[in-house]
């Protein structure tokens, strides 16, 4: 896959690397609160893995998943954990438009969190639709389709280790 995708967009070790400064960062600013991590399905399934085990608290885990109605509108899932009192923090993958993000944060609040934040590894600042802000970002990256590390190109890619820009080459 290398060979198709050439020189990863960013590397392996520097997610390594941010993961670990995010999660010093969050278990400074959680160390008192009652933290519940949300990942996102399926795209956060890699983050979530590694940056929950750099979070340094007793913190709960849950996942939700996102689909599209009949009318177009992005819905999620309900998490199986009870949020009232919670400090949530939504884990995911990038935000783009910042669609999907809205309707997470609107949804959650509404089931009565104490307080409902976002971490996102990738933020494209230059796809937004919404004026939609995570509170962590991992890397900001240019408005290209990018791939890896649990993003999909037609769910292929997610279990590349790095991120890249998808190449055309890759076809359909
Ligand atoms: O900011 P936006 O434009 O809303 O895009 C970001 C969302 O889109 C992707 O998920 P997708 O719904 O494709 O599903 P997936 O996580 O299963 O890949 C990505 O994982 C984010 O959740
Ligand atoms: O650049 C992207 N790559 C993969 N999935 C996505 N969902 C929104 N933007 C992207
Ligand atoms: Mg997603």
């Amino acid at each position: 896959m290398e060979k198709i995708f050439g020189k990863p967009l960013i590397t392996h070790d520097e997610i390594v690397h941010r993961i670990r400064e995010l999660g010093i960062q969050i278990t400074a600013d959680y160390a008192q609160k009652n933290l519940i991590l949300i990942g996102v399905l399926k795209g956060a399934y890699a983050f979530v893995a590694d940056l929950s085990r750099a979070i340094g608290l007793p913190a709960g885990i849950d996942f939700i998943m996102t689909s599209t109605n009949a009318h177009g509108e992005k819905t999620i899932s309900t998490p199986t954990m009870d949020l009232r009192s919670a400090d949530v923090l939504v884990i995911e993958d990038i935000i783009d438009s910042g669609v999907t993000a809205r309707v997470i944060l609107e949804q959650l609040t509404k089931l009565g969190a104490e307080s409902v934040k976002i971490c996102a590894l990738l933020d494209k600042p230059a796809g937004r639709k919404l004026d939609i802000t995570a509170d962590y970002i991992g890397f900001s990256v240019p408005n290209r389709f990018v791939i890896g590390y649990g993003l999909d190109y037609k769910n292929k890619y997610r279990t590349l280790p790095y991120i890249a820009v998808l190449d055309e080459r890759a076809g359909s």
